[in-house]
This record gives C-alpha cells, structure tokens and sequence, in this order.
C-alpha cells in the first residue's frame, strides 16, 4: 500500500468504534497502552485498531484489514490465535457449565502437570490473573519469613497491584507515570528498588537491609522495558545473594512461564527460585494465573495453612481447560523447536532490513520472545531502555501498521510469536520492515 492509499481512511469503523468506546471507558480501553498513545508521534493520525477476529497468526480489524499479529494478546497466544485443539476443549466445557465455585478434576490435571513440568514447583495455586499471582506470592514470602520489604528491579512489571507499582515498566512507562497518584508512600516504603542485572546494587541493598527482606522478585527474563534477557550468570548470583541473606527468590515468569521452555525460565536457566508466578500461556488466552513453588511455603497456604488467599471464578473450568490443551500440545509436540527457528530468522531478517536501510538498531531474543530497541548500545537495564529512540519507533510502527503488521503500541513491550507464524508471515513481515525502516531514516 502506498502512501496515498493509507490516506484513504483504511481505519474508518475504527475511528468510529474508538470514539463510542471514549465515551464510556477510560481512554476507550480497558487497559492503558491499548490507547496507541505513544505511537501516536509517528507522523499519521492513528486510532486505536478495533479488533474483530483473529485466526492463526493474523488478527482482522473491523474495517476489514488483515494484520500478522506480534502482540498476541501480549504472550497468551503461543499457539495463535483460536487453535482447534483448545477451542474444542472449551467447546466440551461449554456444553457441562463453566462456573461451579466447587472442585472440579480439570483444575487437577492442570495442577498435576504444572506440578509436573516446572522443576520448582510442588504446589499450585490458580488465580485470575499475573496481578494476583505475584501480589499472593509477596504475601506468602512475608507470611513465610515474618519479614515486610520487597526488592524490585526499575523497569520490571509484577502487575498493577499498589506495593508493586513503583518504577514499573510496560504501561507504566509507556504514559510516563512511574508510580501512579493513589499508592500512598506508606506502602510503597517497604519496595526497594534496584536495576536489572545489577548484583553489585542487590548485594548492596542486601548487605545493609537484607534481614528486613522478605523477598527479591524479578522476571528472569524482563519483557516489560522491551525484552531484555538476564546477563551471563545474573540469576545464579542472585540466587546465591537471596540465600546468604535468607531471602526468598521469587521469579515472576507471568510472561516467561510456558513461552520460553515447557519447564519456564527457571528451566532454561537452570536456577530454581523459592516461589513462580505463572500467567499467560498458563490459561490458553483466558483470565488465568497461578502462584506455585516449594511444598513447605505452598503449605502455609489457607486453608492447609494461615496464609488468606482466594477466588470466586479461581480454578474457572473454562480456563483451566484452554490451558490443559494448550500445555499438552506445548509437551507433546515440537513447538519449542518451530517457535526458535522461525523467531530466529525474524531476528536475522529484521537486522539485515535495518542494516540495509542505515538505521542502527539492538536485538535481543530468548526463544519465541524477541525485542527490537532504536539504539546504538546493547540495552541491559531500565535506564538503556528509556534512552531509546522511542519517537523512530512510533514511525516503524505506523509503516508496519499500514502495511499489516501489528506490533504492540509501545517500544517497551515484548514482540511473541506463535507456532503458527511461519516463513511467509515472518517474510511478509521483514519486507514490510524494510520500507518501514527506510521511512525512520527518511524522518530523521
Ligand atoms: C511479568 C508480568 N508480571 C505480571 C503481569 C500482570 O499480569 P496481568 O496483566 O494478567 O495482571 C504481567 C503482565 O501484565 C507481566 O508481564
Ligand atoms: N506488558 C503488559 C503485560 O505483559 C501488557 C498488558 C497490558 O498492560 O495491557
């Protein structure tokens, strides 16, 4: 498409059913960094695109636009969007009834391979979403080690819960609001804050408060500053800084959990932390979560233990069917394998497109996750990520927009792919980066 044709309203029932939504929800979304407001600087006048369906690595749009769709849902999606196999699972469930606030065997046998295939977790505990799971696990840390301090690291996103939004990535740094008006500071005093893949700044906190600590928190891989993987041996040390201090390592792989190997981060990275917190994949693309980790802490849990934490639609046989189906295809197939080879070449391809077109650009991927910072250094930490060049990227993603790829709104979101992205979706899409790059080294 060229530039007279994206002129020609291609967004018009968009722009329509973004103004309706305005009218009756914040920003016309229900969550903020679907707003497309910090890509809004890239040149065009773009609203929000209103999905309609998505099948496969595409999404459509109400207009009737087709995209390759790199968002997926923001990671649920690894097998695309509506896979037979978990849509006929949730077709039988449809048929029995989906709520019964009662036990049922299907949350069992999610438990039991969860339990299975997470190499440090004993126990499960389902929830309704990453929020809840990493807000639980901090609970249990502190019930557990009687401490009330929680370590952080800037740029990280644990969800929207009130101790935890301080420094935040994804949409939090999106909108520019580090910590949001209505955390009073007196829950925010116990977080402590230190960069990612810093051990000289945790071994410093731990040195002077560690026996006030109950726990460090951290996603193994940071997928909310954009993808930033750990540095050589970061989790290892930071396990061994936790046990020096009696301090309990919880990984919040609510992103990284089932996306980068069946047995999550931990696994790849053979470092085993006291407590995970799982989302996304977990629930095959329905509100699920989950909190899981060593026997003795799992225990303390009501009603096996003192620990409160519960659920009305917790365990909901809807979700936890989606996740049984996408799980076992995830274990008894060579998902992994394809997610890796066609990611590879996605990055190889978005390089060279860059390269060619003189824009200098960082990668970084870990499996099916990839990230892709306007930069001219590597980025580690929250503070290489923020001294992007966001407003390129607002440029690069109108171009992919117009020209049916869909990245996220946001140079601080994680790109996934699914299995279902295959060699001509990823070369449609590389084509498509080599126009929109020449468009950011046209602008700049
Ligand atoms: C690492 C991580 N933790 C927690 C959350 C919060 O999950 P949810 O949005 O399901 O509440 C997210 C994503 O939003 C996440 O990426
Ligand atoms: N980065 C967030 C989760 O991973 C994106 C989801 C959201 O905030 O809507």
């Amino acid at each position: 498409m060229n530039e007279e044709q994206v002129k020609v309203d291609r967004y018009a029932k968009s722009r329509d059913a973004f103004a309706w939504a305005k009218e009756v929800m914040p920003g016309g979304v229900n969550s903020p960094v679907r707003a497309f407001k910090s890509v809004a600087g890239g040149g065009d006048e773009i609203v929000p695109v209103t999905v309609k369906s998505g099948k496969g690595a595409m999404v459509m749009d109400v207009d009737g636009n087709e995209y390759v769709d790199y968002v997926l849902s923001y990671g649920p999606l690894i097998l695309g969007h509506a896979p037979e196999v978990v849509s006929a699972a949730m077709s039988k469930v449809m048929r029995s009834g989906w709520t019964f606030g009662m036990p049922t065997e299907v949350e069992t046998q999610l438990a039991q391979l969860v339990t299975d295939v997470v190499p440090s977790v004993d126990v499960v505990r389902f929830v309704n979403s990453g929020t809840e799971a990493v807000m639980s696990a901090i609970r249990l840390a502190r019930a557990a080690t009687g401490r009330a301090k929680v370590i952080k690291c800037t740029g990280c996103y644990h969800g929207h819960s009130d101790s935890l939004l301080v420094q935040a990535g994804s949409g939090a740094t999106t909108l520019g609001v580090p910590s949001s008006p209505g955390v009073p500071e007196a829950i925010t005093q116990n977080t402590l804050l230190v960069p990612f893949n810093d051990l000289v700044a945790l071994d410093a906190v731990l040195k002077e408060q560690g026996d006030e600590v109950a726990c460090f928190v951290v996603e193994p891989i940071a997928g909310n500053m954009g993808c930033v993987p750990p540095q050589d041996d970061y989790l290892e040390v930071v396990r061994e800084l936790c046990d020096r201090h009696g301090v309990l390592l919880i990984f919040d792989e609510v992103m990284t959990g089932f996306r980068v190997d069946l047995g999550c981060a931990q696994k790849l990275y053979g470092v085993m932390p006291d407590l995970t917190c799982m989302g996304k994949v977990i629930g095959g693309g329905l509100p699920c979560a989950a909190y899981g980790g060593r026997e003795d802490l799992m225990r303390q849990v009501a009603p096996d233990g003192p620990m409160y934490q519960a659920g009305t639609l917790s365990g909901n046989p809807l979700a936890m069917a989606a996740g049984l189906a996408t799980l076992e295809v995830l274990r008894d197939t060579d998902a992994y394998g394809v997610l890796e080879t066609q990611t590879a070449s996605l990055e190889l391809g978005m390089k060279q497109a860059a390269s060619d077109a003189g824009v200098s650009v960082y990668t970084t991927r870990v499996g099916s996750m990839f990230g892709m910072f306007f930069s001219d250094k590597p980025v580690y930490n929250y503070e290489d990520a923020t001294a992007c060049r966001v407003d390129e990227y607002a440029i690069f993603f109108q171009s992919m927009l117009h020209q049916g790829v869909m990245l996220a709104p946001s140079a601080y979101e994680t790109w996934f792919t699914s299995t279902q992205h295959d060699e001509s979706v990823i070369n449609m899409t590389i084509d498509a980066a080599a126009v929109a790059f020449k468009k950011v080294a046209g602008a700049v």
